[in-house]
């Protein structure tokens, strides 16, 4: 209550320093600046060595001035050599200060760099569905790069500045004290304005963040659905939208610009009028005998460190500001839980398959939005189970909650009779071959594609997969064969064939559960039937999940599970299921139908 009366603003001061969000951002830098120790410590000699050094050279000029004056050749003499030892000091210092400085800074943004990327690689696939791309990227390019404000030479200026106000006004003091008050009056002002610009300089800075994150989600888009954009025309409708967002952004560093430029100016302002007064009462002093002329000298030198440290503090709290909006951006992906704490690597796995039981398992992607209802679902190893039903049914949910992409509200997946989740995420991922609906291919070569299977995969083991997905003549037709590069995301080859690199490469991570989804979607008929044979020899002994909207695909299944909205409506073989009537018999008989129509019409 008290405190209210007395202290009527102590909440906006609590807002406007932002203590909470300065601790929050020093306690993630505080373990990458201890690695960083030995540098912050010489960091810290250097700045005492600094603070002697500027006063030794105020004293140096003030006692040439006086020994001029009073043609004092001897004292002259002992001087000069004082000079050179301060001159070379400085030099060194500077240098020294340059490089462990950029090392701190350096070092310590990789660092953190590495922590970021790794956390990243961590983060559950509902995390990245929320995220996107483009702000992800622009923490690496551009939030990290904005610490500098909290780090290296900003850090160690918010200590050297009010050090050396402290000890230039003792040293002032002793040579006059009048003038020493005086030069200390703008103090009040400068913190003032100083902290005012800090804060408008925060909000700014928060407001240039976020649009360099959503310009670079705009370029990221754009670059990785240009045949979208092609098709429907968008180039001038994404160009606008781009063009506008620099400006704006342009707009807003205008703003800080000119922020910056109205601050630096009014603390010229405000130096040069306590320089100039403190000349015009140093030389009253002077013409009265009250200091020497060499007194003089050395005040007005030591005069602009009283002025400049309360301006360069602010404009060093600007910094500060412009830094901490930037990492609580990356603070905000780094607060998000991971799915492990180490990153997920290749096990090697002995079984040649694996039991999969799926026990009362629901699942919503969003609360309230049931995908999948109490699924119980028993596969035996080695045996073969199709997954049929309409568009949106849950199948692939169902395969991604299988590889621990996502967690089950209610249920367990069991996995040879363990719990799904008491595995690591290594030796569940290491358990299965997957090939998803959309295949991705990375840039770089066929070899590097295939070679990702897992460590050690041979050439000869290469040829043998690619042979069974029947992409091998395809790649010995390639300029260099598997050295071929197929650019990015395999933009170079059809669907077909990027969807068979994908399945040479499932076929090469030789995992005892086989997953495959849609898998042979962009094939044609004929290589569909040609790859057949070798996805049979695949499926030999392992344990097989196939989705397929083509049923003639799945026919020899030992169980086919038909699911319509998220539930198991119908499962048996496919001579019982024709039988049982339903779905399956409907979805059948449309195929049928299309079959036929189609080979009429190609008669
Ligand atoms: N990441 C996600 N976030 C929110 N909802 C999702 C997500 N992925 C899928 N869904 C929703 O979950 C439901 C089931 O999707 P799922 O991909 O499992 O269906 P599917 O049976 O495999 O369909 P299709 O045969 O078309 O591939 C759909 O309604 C879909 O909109």
């Amino acid at each position: 209550m008290l405190k209210q009366i007395f202290f009527p603003f102590m909440h906006d001061i609590k807002q406007y320093v932002y203590i909470k969000d300065i601790k929050k951002v020093y306690s993630l830098l505080l373990p990458f600046m201890l690695k960083e120790r030995k540098s912050y410590l010489i960091m810290l000699v250097l700045l005492g060595l600094d603070i002697a050094l500027t006063i030794a050279f105020a004293w140096f000029f003030g006692s040439m001035t006086d020994a001029a004056v009073q043609s004092d050749f001897e004292k002259l003499k002992q001087l000069v050599p004082i000079g050179i030892i301060l001159v070379v000091l400085s030099i060194s210092s500077n240098f020294l200060d340059i490089l462990m400085e950029t090392k701190t800074r350096t070092g310590l943004k990789r660092d953190l760099k590495n922590h970021l990327f790794h956390h990243i690689l961590r983060l559950p696939t509902s995390k990245y569905s929320t995220s996107r791309s483009g702000d992800l990227l622009s923490h690496f390019s551009n939030d990290i790069h904005s610490v500098d404000g909290l780090i290296g030479r900003s850090l160690i200026n918010l200590i050297r500045l009010p050090i050396i106000y402290i000890a230039v006004f003792i040293y002032l003091v002793n040579i006059n004290w009048e003038l020493s008050l005086f030069s200390i009056a703008v103090a009040p002002i400068a913190l003032v304005a100083g902290a005012l610009f800090g804060w408008l300089l925060r909000n700014n800075s928060r407001l240039i963040h976020h649009l360099i994150g959503s310009i670079s989600n705009l370029l990221t888009e754009t670059l990785q659905g240009l045949p979208v954009i092609r098709s429907f025309t968008l180039e001038k409708q994404v160009y606008m939208d781009y063009k506008k967002k620099n400006q704006k952004l342009y707009e807003l560093e205008m703003q800080n610009a000119k922020l910056q430029g109205w601050f630096s100016s009014g603390g010229q302002l405000v130096s040069s009028i306590t320089y100039l007064v403190s000349l015009c009462l140093g030389a009253y002093y002077v013409s009265h005998n009250i200091i020497s002329v060499g007194a003089l000298l050395t005040f007005v030198n030591l005069v602009h460190h009283l002025v400049n440290p309360l301006t360069g503090l602010a404009g060093q709290w600007a910094g500060f500001q412009w830094s901490v909006s930037a990492l609580e951006r990356v603070i905000n992906v780094l607060d998000a839980p991971t799915d492990s704490t180490a990153l997920p690597t290749h096990f090697p796995i002995k079984e040649r398959s694996a039991g999969i039981e799926f026990k009362g398992v629901s699942f919503c992607y969003e609360k309230d939005k049931l995908v999948l209802e109490n699924i119980d679902l028993q596969i035996p190893p080695g045996k073969m189970v199709a997954i049929v039903g309409p568009s949106g049914a849950g199948k692939s949910t169902l395969l991604n909650l299988l590889q621990g992409f996502y967690l089950a509200q209610k249920g367990t997946i069991l996995l040879n009779g363990k719990a799904k989740d008491d595995y690591t995420l290594s030796e569940l991922r290491s358990m299965i071959a997957h090939v998803p609906q959309e295949t991705f291919l990375f840039a770089g070569t066929v070899k590097d594609n295939l070679s990702l299977a897992r460590p050690g995969v041979t050439e000869k083991e290469m040829i043998k997969a690619a042979k069974s997905a029947d992409i091998y003549n395809f790649i010995m037709t390639l300029p260099e064969g598997f050295d071929t590069e197929i650019g990015e995301r395999g933009i170079k080859l059809s669907g077909g064939q990027k969807q068979r690199i994908a399945i040479a490469r499932a076929i090469l991570k030789d995992a005892p559960i086989l997953l495959l989804d849609e898998a042979t979607s962009a094939l044609d008929s004929k290589t569909e039937s040609n790859i057949k044979n070798a996805l049979d020899l695949l499926k030999e002994g392992r344990t097989t999940i196939i989705i397929a909207h083509r049923l003639s695909t799945i026919k020899k299944a030992d169980l086919i599970v038909v699911m319509d909205e998220g539930r198991i409506i119908q499962m048996g073989r496919h001579a019982e299921l024709l039988l049982q009537g339903g779905l399956y018999k409907q979805l059948n008989d449309m195929q049928f139908f299309e079959e036929k129509k189609a080979e009429v019409l190609n008669a």
